[in-house]
């Protein structure tokens, strides 16, 4: 290295603290040290920095104050300070790569202030230097989203100086050297104006109406859109003095504590473990070479997509040529539209070759698969047949997986040689765009199956979760209650518009009735008829409100039965345009029909609030997740809540259903329930678990401590 250079290595997240104080005792060391003629900094490892320890914003002992001196430090550098950026540079190690007076990256570098994903700003100068540095429209969208952009649109927006394919110190070194002795100030940011623009304050404002109508509720885009204006209407010394104010408004939010905890509940779930003692840690996966996806329907349409993007080859099977037809065109629509998005286009999906993607109706040609993914119908006859064949037809090693929503794994399992190598693999529709893979293991299923699933979901960029084989598994189990309770609200005196709004109001994407119209009222009416809880094979004299001596509504049930299948038939919770169209208004002839429901039924109409609204649907939700977690079908309230937040919309910056129902405390869950139950004493979805009620006996100790208050290590765990 050159004698004018001192080199600052970075050290590992885990030491932020010490990485702080070493980087202000290096740089004053090399302040003091006249044969250094200037700094590099860089990182260890091949890595810039990921920012500030994002456990350190919970813990009592804070350390993030110090990084803005050491910043200014930097920056105020009599030498020339070079950035070394390989690997990340985000939140506060971009901040610092801000503070020097060049930067130099490596092409495979990414960069970004992710401070708003966790639900705070850059709170190290970071909205302030940015805007001067780039211009306020590409700082907006860098702060307020929190993405990460390569190097190479670094370069462009003039966020890097330089970009090297090979050795990035080297050449930070050599900039270093070049740069010895010219001008410092005008690269000093804090001295640099702010770019303007002619219409600035339009800009912000349509900026803040356009951040807070996409945040649903959540409160850093909000406030990052707030410090840019600050960079922007005042010196830098009170644009930092306000961004520090909203930094500290952020952090006392509970909204950056949600968001922490679901970072970090997003890392547990990795770890995952099943019964036998098999876990992350001892199961090795089995490399997938070559997929088959069956049934191209909605969900194989998609499942289709995200493998072909994860540049695995697929065989794509289907019954017949006319399906098979219509599936290969919507997937070939799909493809073209995700390669337009992606940098190099249709060439880097390569999917109009067939040794990538192969269209077929012939099951022999899944011989030689690793792994095939069933997703025809809910219909457990069908399933097991294809099962049946898939054990005959497949080589020995290869994983069997289906993308059942609901039905037992274990008794697919039993159609097959192979139990130990069936296993659930839950796509959310649609199964390319949505981040969560819920994967069910049966009581066959191998640790080697389960590892190969979790790497699966790896390689299609998805979160996966393990989760214990029960009806409607993880997700659509607590989702049973929830949405039963809306349609109880409408029995009541509700309107579906009126749940809709509270849900959403809430910071779900979509509520309950939306949701159900989207999906298919069918979809539901198909399972319930094979249950038997309503259609032909209901018994004669079965009552109209009731099943096994609960409480039924037939409402879903009676719209199916006028064709009101949602937002294919144009008719649904809401009337739509068209058949297929997708704007939701209330309507009148639903509005009429519930009054003459609620006649019939002698059911006396009430106005039931917002409140009632919300916590009958959500508690009821919460309250079958302590029985799963009781059941031991998760591993823990973190699964839980990934799951709600990757598959079902619910909103981030709230942390989950668990994680939100230690906010509210537990005694007030409980006590909600306990009211709602007696009121209701016919819906067991009310009745509060034995688990909840554990915890709250125990004085409701932090979440990460609820599993140990189980007195017996669940059976399926
Ligand atoms: C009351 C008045 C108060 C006023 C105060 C005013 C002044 C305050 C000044 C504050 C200064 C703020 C400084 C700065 O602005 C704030 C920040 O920097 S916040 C952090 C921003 N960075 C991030 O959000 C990055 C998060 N990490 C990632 O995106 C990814 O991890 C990655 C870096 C892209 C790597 O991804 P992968 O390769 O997939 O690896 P993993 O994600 O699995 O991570 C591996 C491992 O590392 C852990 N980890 C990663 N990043 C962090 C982090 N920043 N902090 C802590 N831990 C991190 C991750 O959890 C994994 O560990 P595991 O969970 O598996 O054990």
């Amino acid at each position: 290295l050159s004698k004018s250079s001192q080199i600052v290595s970075g050290l590992a997240l885990i030491t932020f603290k010490l990485f702080l104080q070493a980087l202000e005792d290096g740089l004053k060391k090399a302040d003091a040290d006249p044969s250094v003629k200037a700094v590099m900094i860089c990182g260890e490892n091949g890595k810039f920095s990921a920012g500030a320890d994002i456990r350190g914003f919970s813990s009592p002992k804070r350390h993030g104050v110090a990084l803005s001196p050491i910043v200014s430090l930097i920056e105020s550098s009599e030498k020339p300070v070079v950035a070394a950026i390989e690997g990340v540079a985000l939140g506060g190690g971009l901040e610092v790569a801000l503070g020097c007076h060049y930067r130099v990256a490596h092409a495979k570098a990414r960069m970004g202030l992710p401070e708003v994903t966790i639900g705070l700003l850059p709170g190290a100068e970071g909205t302030q230097r940015l805007p001067r540095l780039i211009g306020v429209p590409a700082a907006l969208d860098m702060i307020t989203t929190g993405k990460h952009i390569p190097a190479t649109e670094a370069l462009k927006l003039g966020l890097v100086d330089e970009i090297v394919e090979e050795n990035t110190i080297e050449a930070a070194i050599r900039l270093a050297n070049k740069v010895i002795g010219q001008p410092l100030e005008p690269r000093r940011l804090s001295l640099k104006p702010v770019p303007k623009l002619p219409n600035m304050e339009a800009f912000l404002r349509e900026a803040l109406v356009k951040v807070k109508r996409q945040a649903r509720g959540c409160l850093a885009p909000e406030l990052c859109v707030q410090a840019v204006r600050a960079a922007t209407e005042r010196p830098f010394a009170e644009g930092v003095r306000r961004e520090r104010e909203l930094f500290g408004l952020l952090l006392s939010s509970g909204q950056a504590q949600a968001l922490q905890y679901a970072f970090f509940a997003e890392r547990a779930v990795r770890r995952w473990a099943a019964p036998g003692g098999a876990s992350w840690s001892s199961a090795a996966p089995q490399p997938v070479r070559k997929a088959a996806v069956i049934g191209l329907g909605t969900m194989g349409r998609g499942i289709v997509t995200s493998l072909v993007k994860a540049n695995i080859p697929v065989v794509a099977l289907e019954q017949d040529l006319e399906y098979l037809n219509k599936g290969r065109k919507a997937v070939m629509l799909l493809l073209e539209r995700e390669a337009m998005k992606m940098e190099g286009g249709a060439q880097t999906l390569d999917f109009h070759n067939p040794a990538r993607l192969q269209f077929t109706v012939d099951f022999d040609l899944l011989c030689d698969v690793d792994l095939v993914i069933e997703a025809v119908f809910e219909n457990m006859a069908l399933k097991k047949e294809i099962f049946h064949k898939l054990s005959k037809i497949c080589k020995p090693g290869a994983l069997l997986c289906t993308n059942t929503s609901a039905l037992n794994i274990d008794e697919i399992a039993s159609a097959t040689n192979r139990p130990q190598q069936v296993i659930g693999t839950h796509f959310f529709s649609p199964a390319h765009v949505m981040r969560l893979l819920e994967i069910i293991y049966g009581r066959h299923t191998s640790p080697t199956a389960i590892a190969t699933a979790m790497q699966l979901a790896k390689a299609l960029k998805k979160v996966g979760v393990v989760v214990g084989n029960c009806f409607g598994f993880v997700g659509n189990r607590m989702m049973f209650p929830y949405v039963q309770q809306a349609v109880f609200l409408l029995e009541e005196g509700s309107r579906p518009e009126a749940v809709d709004q509270v849900l959403e109001d809430f910071g779900f994407k979509i509520g309950p009735f939306r949701m159900s119209d989207l999906a298919g009222l069918d979809v539901g009416w198909r399972s319930r008829k094979e249950q038997g809880l309503t259609g032909p094979s209901l018994a004669a004299g079965t009552p109209a409100r009731q099943r096994h001596g609960q409480r039924y509504s037939p409402l879903p049930d009676l719209l199916c039965e006028q064709g009101r299948f949602g937002q294919k038939t144009g008719k649904g919770w809401y009337q739509y345009e068209r058949a297929g169209g997708r704007t939701a208004t209330p309507d009148p002839w639903l509005h009429d029909f519930l009054s003459q429901y609620r006649d019939t039924h002698g059911i006396q109409s009430r106005f039931i609030d917002q409140e009632e609204i919300l916590e009958r649907c959500l508690f009821s939700l919460i309250n079958e997740g302590f029985a799963i977690l009781a059941e031991g079908i998760a591993s823990g309230p973190e699964h839980l809540d990934v799951i709600y937040i990757n598959g079902y919309g619910w909103p981030k910056h709230r942390g989950g259903p668990m994680f939100y129902a230690s906010t509210v405390g537990l005694p007030r869950v409980l006590a909600k329930l306990q009211k709602y139950s007696e009121a209701h004493p016919d819906v067991p979805g009310l009745r509060p678990n034995a688990f909840l009620k554990k915890l709250v006996a125990v004085r409701s100790p932090p979440l990460k401590e609820w599993m140990s208050y189980l007195s017996h290590q669940s059976p399926k765990l």
